[in-house]
C-alpha cells in the first residue's frame, strides 16, 4: 500500500495523532537522554510516570522521593520534570539558582485563561514580567496600600461575625469552608473593584458561582501540557477546553464591566482608591509594561491573577487552621486564652493587636507546615543549565518544589504528622520565604507578591473568629484533601459557633 492510499484511508486527525505518537515514541526511547539527571523511577512508554502521580501528586511524589532521594526526575508524558523535596534542595532552586529557573513553562492554561501571559503568575520571565511585578509590588501591594485595605477587611468580617452570631443564637452548625471563601472573595472584590458582593450592583451568587467554577477548571490536568503535540485534541474531546473558555469569558466580561463603570465614575480621593482606580490612573499616565502601554486587557489580566492567586490560598489557610484547632481542644483553649487576655473587653481584635498574638502565629505556621496551601509551587522552568545536589538540570526542564513534602520531612521536623504549634516556640523559622523548611508563600523572584495582604487576612480573621466564638465540634473533623492546585479540604468544615463575648460591632 502506498503512503497516499494510506492517508486516504485515515482521516486527517487520526493521521496526525498516529504521527505524533510515533514522534513521541522515537523521542522518548530512541533519542539518547541527557546525562547525569536526578534519579528517575521506571516509566511507561508515552505516559512516562503519570500513572504514579494519582489524585494527590504531592503525596505520591513524596513517596517516590523516599525511595529515590530528595531530588527526582519524573516524566509527564515526555516532559522532563524535576521535583525537589527537602529544604536544602528547595534553597538550591529558589535562592542559589533562582535566576536560572525563574520563568514559567508555557502551559495551555496561560493561553486560554491568563490572557496569554499578560498577568503575573503564569507569565514567562522577561522585561514585560519584570514591569508587571514591579507595578504589583510598588503600586498594588505596598505596605501603605495593604494598610489602606484594613477597614475593608474589618467591614466584611463584621458582616460574617453578625451572621455567625445569628447561627450561634439558634445553635445551628455553619459551613465554615463556604463562609470563608465567600468572605475572602468579597474582601478581594472590595480591594479590586471597591464593591462588596452585598448591596452593590454585582450579582453576588452569580460571581461566586463563576469564580468557583473557574477554580475547578484551572485545577484540572490538561493533556496539552503533557503531550504538547496532540494533547489539545484530548482536551477538546474531554470538554476541558470549552469549559475553560466559558469560565474565562464569564470572568472577563465581569472585569471589563467593572473597568467601564470605574472609568465613568472616577474617584478623586487617593485613600479610597481601589485597584482598578490605581491601574486606570497608570493607564492615563501612559505607563508602559515592557514596550506596550497599559490597555484594558492588561488590567483584566492583572485582576484575574489577583483573584485566582489570592482568594483560594487565603481561605483554605483559615479553613485548615480552624479544622486543626477544632481537632485539638488543648490548642483551641490556649489560643483563645491568649487572644482574650490580650484584647480584654475591647469588643474586637484590631490589626494593631496582631503583633502580640505570639501563640496564634505559631498555630498558623503549624497549619501551613502540615497543609501547604500550594502543596506543589507553581512550576518553574530552567532557562540555563545548572546543578542541584550534583545532578545536571538542563534548559527547558520543568521544576517543582514539593512544599507539602518539605513540611512533613522527618529529617527536619520531629513527629512531622502531628499538630504541635509549640514546635515554633524557640525557633526563628518564619513563613516569609527565607526559611526553606516552611514555604507557604514560595520564595525568590516568583514568590508571592501579596504576602502582606495574605498574612494580615489570615491573622486578623482567625483572631476575631476565635475571640468572638467558642467552636463546638458535632462530628469528627476530617483531614482528607481534595485534588487540585491548592490543597482544599475534601469535606467542608461544619462547626457550631457559641457566642462568648459582648460584641460592640
Ligand atoms: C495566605 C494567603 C496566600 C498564600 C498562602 C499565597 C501563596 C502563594 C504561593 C505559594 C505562590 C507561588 C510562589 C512560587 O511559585 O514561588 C504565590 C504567588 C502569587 N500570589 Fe500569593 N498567596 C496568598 C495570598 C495572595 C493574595 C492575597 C494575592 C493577591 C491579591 C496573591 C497574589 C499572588 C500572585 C499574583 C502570585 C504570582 C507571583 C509570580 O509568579 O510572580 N497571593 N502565592
Amino acid at each position: 500500500m502506498s503512503f497516499s492510499s494510506f492517508t486516504e484511508m485515515l482521516p486527517f486527525p487520526w493521521l496526525l495523532l498516529l504521527l505524533s505518537l510515533l514522534i513521541l515514541f522515537f523521542k522518548t526511547f530512541l533519542l539518547p537522554s541527557p546525562k547525569n539527571l536526578p534519579p528517575c523511577p521506571p516509566r511507561l512508554p508515552l505516559l512516562g510516570n503519570i500513572h504514579q502521580l494519582g489524585n494527590l501528586p504531592h503525596r505520591n511524589l513524596r513517596d517516590l522521593s523516599l525511595k529515590y532521594g530528595p531530588v527526582i526526575t519524573v516524566f509527564l508524558g515526555n516532559v522532563r520534570t524535576v521535583v525537589v523535596h527537602s529544604p536544602d534542595t528547595a534553597e538550591e532552586v529558589l535562592k542559589l539558582h533562582d535566576s536560572d529557573c525563574c520563568t514559567r513553562p508555557k502551559l495551555s492554561i496561560t493561553k486560554s485563561f491568563f490572557y496569554n501571559g499578560l498577568g503575573l503568575g503564569f507569565t514567562q520571565w522577561g522585561d514585560y514580567y519584570k514591569d508587571v511585578r514591579k507595578l504589583c509590588v510598588l503600586e498594588l501591594f505596598s505596605v501603605k496600600r495593604a494598610n489602606s485595605f484594613r477597614n475593608l477587611r474589618e467591614e466584611e468580617l463584621t458582616r460574617v461575625i453578625k451572621s455567625l452570631s445569628n447561627s450561634a443564637d439558634s445553635g445551628s452548625s455553619v459551613d465554615l469552608s463556604a463562609k470563608l471563601i465567600h468572605f475572602v472573595a468579597s474582601f478581594t472584590c472590595r480591594m479590586a473593584f471597591g464593591l462588596s458582593f452585598l448591596g452593590s450592583g454585582i450579582d453576588n451568587e452569580r460571581f461566586l458561582e463563576v469564580f468557583t467554577e473557574a477554580n475547578r477548571v484551572i485545577g484540572k490536568f490538561a493533556a496539552a501540557d503533557i503531550f504538547p503535540v496532540f494533547g489539545w485534541i484530548i482536551d477538546r474531546i474531554s470538554g476541558l477546553e470549552s469549559s475553560r473558555k466559558k469560565s474565562f469569558r464569564d470572568l472577563d466580561t465581569f472585569y471589563q464591566k467593572a473597568i467601564v463603570d470605574h472609568r465613568e465614575n472616577r474617584k478623586m480621593e487617593e485613600e479610597r482608591e481601589d485597584l482598578i482606580d490605581v491601574l486606570l490612573k497608570l493607564q492615563s499616565q501612559e505607563t508602559k509594561l515592557g514596550s506596550t502601554m497599559i490597555t484594558d486587557k492588561h488590567i483584566r489580566a492583572i485582576i484575574m491573577d489577583l483573584f485566582v492567586a489570592g482568594v483560594d490560598t487565603s481561605a483554605i489557610s483559615m479553613d485548615w487552621a480552624l479544622a486543626e484547632i477544632a481537632r485539638h481542644p488543648r490548642v483551641m483553649k490556649k489560643v483563645q486564652t491568649e487572644i482574650r487576655e490580650l484584647v480584654g473587653d475591647k469588643g474586637k481584635v484590631s490589626h494593631e493587636d496582631l503583633e502580640g498574638l505570639v501563640y496564634m502565629k505559631m498555630v498558623i505556621k503549624e497549619t501551613w507546615r502540615l497543609h501547604a496551601p500550594s502543596p506543589i509551587l507553581i512550576p518553574r522552568e530552567a532557562i540555563s543549565k545548572f546543578e542541584i545536589k550534583g545532578y545536571d538540570i538542563y534548559p527547558g526542564t520543568r521544576i517543582h518544589v514539593n512544599t507539602w513534602a518539605i513540611g512533613r520531612n522527618p529529617d527536619v521536623w520531629k513527629d512531622p504528622d502531628d499538630f504541635i504549634p509549640e514546635r515554633f516556640m524557640d525557633s526563628s523559622v518564619d513563613a516569609k520565604g527565607t526559611h526553606f523548611e516552611l514555604l507557604p508563600f514560595g520564595s525568590g523572584r516568583r514568590g508571592c507578591p501579596a504576602m502582606n495582604v495574605g498574612l494580615s487576612t489570615v491573622e486578623y480573621t482567625l483572631a476575631n473568629l476565635l475571640y468572638h466564638f467558642d467552636w463546638k465540634v458535632m462530628e469528627e473533623v476530617s483531614v482528607e484533601e481534595a485534588p487540585g492546585l491548592t490543597s482544599h479540604r475534601k469535606h467542608p468544615l461544619h462547626l457550631v459557633p457559641v457566642n462568648v463575648i459582648n460584641r460592640k460591632c
